[in-house]
């Protein structure tokens, strides 16, 4: 449920949306008299939660940061086993949400992924990198006004306590090559994922094929060159630059803020001469290789994903190794993510993680069900999106018409479909997303993000279903993965035989 006032001080209006970290309020701060957004982060007693410690540092790192195009941070307060991050209010939709509807314009994407890159260079000068960057974290206000938030994986030069977290808690579609063999982050990571994401926006589609498993795409990340833009005209040249495959050939941020802002004021013969002269191999002319047919380019908006193996090639041994060592890392984050409260939380990122983290336990709470007032705000998901991607972003209404393959009988016994739900756990994510209300899908993230997370877990044991009323269920679960397990309770409300809400206890 959400609260009604926050440290005595915000009054909640509604929620505007669901990340991995738990959910995201528009409030009133009634000593001030403004709108703030507030993200609540951990939902364990204890403070010391990875989730915690992560908002923590989410704090630090923004709130030192003062930019026109970073979402400002003014507060952050624990209480009641949560930390309370107090924000500026950016009525938007995110990137990833804007380009779930087609591929936008070149002009305009340059314009919003200069505000980005203007914004992440000034981070850079102070030693912060942000290491998530990703279209669901790109909000974009109705006049085009871009702002970077999500500063939660972002880590300043000497954080040694992020520093042993490992690199992978970031959105595995957005690392780049050097960040996918398991490098540690360096500020040419963040160009990459800007240029990514800028690709992903002007082609409507990610650089990269969908893959449920992490480490195939991993694999395939550190292994292929990324496509040629094919429909960013002049925006193009400066995307393939900001995704070369040599962190040292690479531009700094700054140098492709200069370059973005050349092509959205139309001088695209000016600026970008300074980045497309840098020496060495570039993208662009890089060899493409063919996705194989099993794995199909990520749209933005729902697409299956399709695991594809990596090929085998002994050269490749000790690259697998890093993988390895990093998919492990990741599994450990997501598991966090999920187990300990980004389930009350992620995709991402990716999760969370991905922003990461899902349902899988999924990651939402339960106030994300139903029972949601709509946004009227400009985070409010389209309605003319596919929903199964709209995903890092808002919540949305369960469709009355959504398709799952619960027998209509189950309807009224919330029981059985949890039970049953975690009967397709880990195996069959597909058919288990099924299972899932919209607004648990859009809670969670996207179905990639999902498998993603199922892909770390090596079984589910259901321990015990107990009916409360009204579709809700408590459940005892086992999971295991990697040679561990962990037990925990949920909550999960069931309307219709859909999977609504969800919640740890
Ligand atoms: N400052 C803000 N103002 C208005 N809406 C916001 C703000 N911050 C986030 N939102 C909305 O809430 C949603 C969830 O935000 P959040 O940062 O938690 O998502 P995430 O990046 O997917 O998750 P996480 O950061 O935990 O990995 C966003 O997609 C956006 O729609």
């Amino acid at each position: 449920m959400a609260p009604e006032r926050i440290a005595g001080r915000y009054d909640v209006v509604r929620e505007v949306g669901r990340g991995a970290s738990g959910a995201v309020y528009l409030c009133e701060d009634t000593t001030l008299g403004r709108q703030v957004a507030i993200k609540r982060v951990g939902g364990l007693p204890g403070e010391s939660t990875p989730h915690l410690a992560r908002a923590l540092r989410e704090a630090r790192s923004s709130a030192a940061l003062h930019h026109p195009n970073v979402v400002a941070i003014y507060d952050a307060i624990e209480e009641g086993g949560h930390v309370w991050l107090v924000m500026e209010y950016v009525p938007s939709r995110t990137l990833h949400q804007l380009a779930s509807n087609g591929p936008l314009e070149p002009t305009r994407v340059a314009a919003i992924g200069a505000q980005v890159a203007e914004a992440l260079a000034a981070a850079h000068d102070r030693g912060t990198i942000h290491r998530d960057v990703k279209p669901g974290n790109i909000l974009v206000t109705d006049d085009d006004t871009a702002k970077i938030s999500d500063f939660g994986i972002a880590r300043t030069a000497g954080d040694d306590q992020l520093t042993q977290t490992g690199m992978v808690s970031g959105t595995p579609l957005y690392f780049s090559p050097a960040l996918a063999r398991g490098a540690e982050p360096a500020p040419a990571d963040d160009v990459w994922a800007l240029g990514a994401s800028l690709f992903a926006a002007v082609e409507g589609r990610a650089p990269w094929p969908s893959m449920a498993n992490s480490l195939a795409m991993l694999v395939h990340i550190a292994d292929n060159p990324p496509p040629t833009p094919q429909r960013a005209g002049p925006l193009g040249p400066v995307i393939s630059r900001m995704m070369d495959v040599d962190p040292q050939t690479r531009p700094t941020m700054a140098e492709a803020a200069q370059a973005l802002r050349a092509v959205a004021d139309d001088r695209g013969d000016d600026a970008p001469t300074a980045v497309l002269a840098a020496p060495g191999a570039t993208a662009a002319t890089a060899p493409v290789t063919p996705v194989p047919p099993t794995a199909p380019p990520t749209p933005l908006a729902d697409e299956p994903a399709t695991t594809t193996p990596p090929p085998e090639d002994p050269g490749r041994r000790r690259r697998l190794i890093a993988l390895l060592v990093a998919a492990a890392v990741l599994a450990i984050a997501l598991t966090t993510a999920v187990l300990i409260g980004l389930g009350d939380d992620d995709g991402t990122d990716t999760a969370r993680t991905p922003d990461e983290d899902r349902s899988a336990p999924p990651s939402a709470e339960p106030t994300g069900g139903s029972d949601r007032t709509p946004d009227d705000g400009a985070a409010e998901p389209d309605p003319e999106e596919p929903p199964a991607d709209a995903t890092d972003d808002a919540v949305e209404e369960p469709s009355p018409d959504s398709s799952t393959p619960t027998d209509p009988e189950a309807g009224g016994n919330a029981g059985q479909v949890v039970q049953d739900y975690y009967a397709l756990l880990p195996g069959d994510t597909r058919a288990a997303w099924d299972v899932l209300g919209e607004a648990m899908r859009s809670s969670v993230g996207s179905y990639e993000d999902y498998a993603a997370f199922w892909a770390t877990i090596d079984a589910v044991r259901v321990d015990g279903v107990e009916e409360t009323g009204d579709g809700t269920v408590r459940v005892d679960l086992t999971y295991t993965s990697g040679g561990g397990t962990e037990s925990e309770t949920r909550e999960i409300t069931v309307d219709d035989g859909l999977i609504v809400a969800d919640g740890v206890v």
